[in-house]
């Protein structure tokens, strides 16, 4: 570890290889179930690259031996020659390369439909998931494990799991042909190395350890960084440039320090594995050479047996690295894991046979409705809200900022379950219908119309996916938004949204009512924008929503109390209660009630 701020593995949290761990990271696997014919094959020819690759020092052995005078001899009495021997070794060479390339083209290919099929089953528990599942948890935390810790896992089908495969048969392979070449020199390294392993080990992770303090120290000085450069202007304020100098060069001088120490063990730690492996070698070499001049051993085994020998230490070094990666495997498995545990929202729900699909009128009964949301559970934001509306009325909630009106509109649509009371529609408990079902009868035009990057054609026809060209024009016209798309070059097929063409408030709300004209819902909810348009826009969007809401129950969030004039029924919201109700004229003449104070404060602002 150095203080360039990069470490060599991935610093996402490992888990401890436990029986349990182990079992649970392997549910993972359940994906790669459709994939498993082109698996088990991958299998094979990793097993058969492997197996030729082990034969390759047992050649040269034979090759040395022949060269020096000990040819290989056929059971039929024939004499191998040189020629022969590289023949095959070159014939074998080719089959090794073919192996790898089955194996890699079948383990990509079975990666990439794993983690095809992960992060799609990641993405539809996302959408399915409850709203408060978005507030508990920060977006970039959910979408790191679509990215992320999916990558992980991708690492792992295509090269983890191939390599851990191929060390362990290596090691295995490699300890019974140096067994077979011969078995006093095998005991003979076998004790001289796992001690020199052993101790490699426990020196890696006191490094571990040090590395991930210098790492701890470094991130420390990035937020001194961070903190003073974002509150620049209280640091000039407070004339404290000097003072803030000198803190970030002490928290570098500790930085510097703690990678000092973790470099003091790198360097201890690879000069053991320098003087230990390499002296472990020399002893092994020596022991052979005794060996050989004694003549229990020829050149050609002790060329089998050094190369052999390398093999093994190879693949332990390979092994300790791979134990790190399989560590961080489990721990990301785990966490995909997890979410897709999660309860789903009971939405999309295939209908029971038999049952029609659910007709909606639209009459709308609170009856002692109480929340709170579950990120501030003691809070109540809602409480004793009773009021009912018949299909077709129009309603306006109007009230301070914060008074509950929004939240009482995103009950209806069962975003959150109720603290108390119960919301009928049609005199049913919202509870008892189809979540979807019940949704797709409610329209809404939100404060801020979310546009999707895209043309306008799809952005309208959000409200219906399905809808024909005719429909999507019939309803901008109605929503008052063909006026501006024609005008448009490109008319339908104008991009809009970040890299597009940017419409102004009331167009992208113009927009959001043609969406919810197309969807045609028999119950709306109009979130009133609260920045103001100007007053040629304002007529067109009205008039736009005066058309939207014509036959249907609608609910207005309304800000600005000129708009409601015309409602049936005005509910004034303040505190999570309904402080006052009635129509326009009854309200506004009530001396001393909140919207006769709230209608007098807005004339006098404008
Ligand atoms: N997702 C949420 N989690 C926790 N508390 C929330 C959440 N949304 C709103 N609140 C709180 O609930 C209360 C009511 O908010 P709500 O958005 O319903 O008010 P509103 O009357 O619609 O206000 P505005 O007119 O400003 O939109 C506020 O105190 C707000 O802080």
């Amino acid at each position: 570890m150095n203080t360039s701020g990069t470490t060599l593995d991935p610093d996402g949290p490992k888990k401890k290889l436990t029986k349990e761990s182990l079992r649970q990271g392997l549910r993972i696997f359940r994906f790669t179930l459709p994939y498993r014919t082109k698996f088990i094959i991958g299998l094979v020819l990793l097993t058969l690259s492997s197996a030729t690759t082990m034969t390759f020092p047992w050649i040269i052995g034979k090759l040395a031996d022949t060269a020096s005078g000990h040819p290989v001899v056929l059971p039929t009495g024939a004499v191998v020659s040189i020629n022969q021997i590289a023949l095959g070794f070159f014939v074998l060479i080719l089959l090794q390369g073919s192996f790898s390339f089955g194996r890699i083209w079948l383990f990509t290919q079975v990666s990439e439909f794993t983690v095809r099929d992960i992060r799609q089953g990641l993405y539809r528990k996302f959408v399915s998931l409850p709203i408060p599942y978005f507030e508990k948890n920060r977006v970039g935390a959910i979408t790191s494990r679509i990215t992320s810790d999916v990558g992980v896992i991708q690492d792992s089908f295509s090269l983890t799991l191939a390599e851990l495969f191929r060390q362990v048969m290596t090691l295995v392979a490699g300890i019974v042909f140096i067994m077979v070449v011969s078995v006093k020199l095998s005991l003979f390294m076998l004790l001289t190395f796992p001690p020199i392993v052993v101790l490699a080990m426990v020196f890696g992770k006191k490094i571990r350890v040090l590395a991930k303090t210098t790492q701890d120290e470094l991130a420390k000085t990035n937020v001194i960084v961070e903190e003073t450069l974002q509150g620049i202007n209280t640091v000039k304020a407070f004339t404290n440039e000097q003072f803030e100098t000198q803190r970030y060069g002490a928290s570098l001088t500790r930085t510097v320090q703690a990678a000092l120490r973790s470099n003091l063990y790198r360097g201890g730690f690879v000069s053991f594995v320098i003087i230990g492996l390499f002296g472990g070698i020399v002893l092994v070499l020596w022991r052979a050479a005794t060996l050989v001049q004694a003549g229990q051993m020829t050149i050609g085994d002790l060329t089998q047996f050094a190369l052999y020998t390398m093999f093994i230490g190879a693949s332990v070094a390979g092994l300790g690295e791979l134990y790190g990666k399989v560590q961080s495997t489990l721990g990301a498995s785990e966490r995909i894991l997890e979410i897709l545990d999660e309860p789903s929202e009971p939405s999309h729900q295939p209908r029971v046979a038999g049952t029609a699909p659910l007709q909606v009128r639209g009459d709308i009964d609170y009856r002692h409705v109480a929340f709170s949301y579950p990120t501030r559970p003691d809070l109540p934001v809602l409480q004793d809200i009773s009021f009912d509306i018949q299909a077709g009325e129009k309603i306006a909630l109007v009230g301070p900022s914060g008074a509950g009106k929004s939240t009482i509109v995103q009950l209806l649509m069962q975003f959150y379950e109720l603290s108390g009371g119960k919301i009928l529609i049609d005199g049913r408990d919202v509870r008892q219908l189809d979540l979807t079902e019940l949704r797709s009868h409610i329209g809404i035009v939100p404060q801020e119309t979310l546009l999707f990057g895209g043309t306008i054609r799809e952005n309208i026809a959000y409200g219906k996916t399905d809808a024909t060209d005719e429909e999507i024009i019939l309803a901008a016209r109605k929503a008052n938004a063909w006026q501006f798309i024609s005008t448009f070059p490109e008319g339908l097929d104008t991009i809009v949204g970040e890299r597009g063409v940017k419409l102004s408030g009331g167009q992208r709300q113009r927009v959001a009512i043609a969406r919810a004209i197309l969807k045609n819902p028999a119950i709306l909810i109009l979130d009133e924008a609260t920045s103001a348009l100007d007053s040629e826009s304002e007529k067109l969007v009205q008039s736009a929503m005066d058309e939207l809401m014509q036959n249907r129950t609608s609910i207005i969030i309304a800000h600005r109390l000129s708009t409601i004039r015309k409602v049936d029924k005005i509910l004034v919201i303040d505190g999570g209660r309904i402080v006052e109700q009635g129509t326009h004229e009854e309200l506004s003449h009530s001396e001393n009630g909140l919207y006769a104070n709230l209608l007098k404060l807005q004339f006098e602002l404008s």
